[in-house]
């Protein structure tokens, strides 16, 4: 059972003033499907290129199975990291790339790939730089989930993809992770498309970690509570708010924890919130200062 972990971790770039990663503490375990949330700009990137040892901290380290994985060939082989950069050669067709891949990764699943090939509808005479953007993306994940990888790190998979073929992705994933059960760490800002499919939520917010758990334990402790102001209020005045929106006298007030040991008043309605309302409540920490 392998274990990512980035341990005090600190990221600014030579010529920035600010720290973009601050102290971060983090574990990413052994097959899991971690979503990776925060706006843009936030570093869900930056702390992606450090795991991939594609950039290295200012202060702190990521190591897998208690190594560094900084120039550690044998922990980077385990680690297979999908992002926007075109790492392929350009002039190459995509058979061509698919070859190149499975000469690098012996136990490269061929099989899967062809099967993807078809579903995606995608041409692989074609040369990589004629694609277009969603294509690119396609072939990118084709190989993200062929090689044989413990962690497997994808930072916004979806774009330029249409409906039709995000949803293709998300049941292969699926599909995919129930017969080889591996570590997804994915990053995307379609955070409803993918609330279902993720175990864990990760979000950072000015370069810090403001969310790290399970989503069945976010699911249960995350209530929106709406009626009239002033029972709303005095039922949510120990709970931890995040969100606050009201209406006229009626407010609805999103808070995070256990639910008071009491009755809830008559008028009001306590609903869960969805992951998307939730991260965006996060998001907006004018709304979580409102109270
Ligand atoms: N090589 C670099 N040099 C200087 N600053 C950088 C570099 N790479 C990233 N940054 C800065 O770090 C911050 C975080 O960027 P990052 O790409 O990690 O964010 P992100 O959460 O992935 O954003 P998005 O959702 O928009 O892709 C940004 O302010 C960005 O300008």
């Amino acid at each position: 059972m392998s274990k990512i972990e980035i341990k005090n971790l600190n990221k600014n770039f030579k010529f920035g003033k600010d720290k973009i990663l601050k102290d971060i503490n983090l574990s990413f375990d052994s097959n899991k499907i971690y979503g990776l949330f925060g706006e843009n700009g936030a570093g869900k990137s930056t702390l992606m290129n450090l795991i991939a040892d594609y950039t290295f901290p200012t202060d702190g380290q990521v190591t897998l199975d208690n190594e560094n994985v900084h120039d550690n060939d044998k922990a980077l082989s385990k680690i297979y990291y999908m992002n926007q950069n075109n790492m392929y050669p350009k002039n190459e067709k995509v058979k061509k790339i698919f070859e190149l891949t499975k000469s690098i990764y012996k136990d490269y699943d061929v099989q899967l790939q062809d099967k993807l090939v078809k579903k995606f509808q995608l041409n692989i005479k074609t040369r990589f730089n004629k694609l277009s953007t969603g294509y690119k993306s396609i072939v990118k994940i084709i190989i993200a989930l062929c090689v044989p990888c413990e962690f497997i790190i994808l930072d916004e998979p979806t774009l330029g993809l249409d409906a039709r073929n995000r949803d293709i992705f998300y049941r292969e994933l699926i599909e995919s992770y129930s017969e080889e059960p591996r570590t997804f760490i994915i990053s995307t800002h379609i955070i409803e498309e993918i609330d279902k499919l993720v175990s864990n939520v990760v979000m950072i917010a000015d370069g810090k970690v403001v969310l790290n758990d399970t989503s069945d334990n976010i699911r249960a402790k995350a209530y929106s509570v709406n009626g009239p102001m002033d029972l709303v209020s005095d039922y949510t005045k120990d709970l931890s708010v995040i969100g606050k929106e009201s209406l006229g006298q009626y407010v609805t007030i999103d808070v995070m924890g256990s639910l008071p040991n009491k009755k809830v008043p008559s008028g009001v309605k306590v609903t869960k919130i969805e992951l998307q309302k939730l991260i965006v409540n996060l998001m907006n920490k004018d709304g979580a200062n409102d109270n």
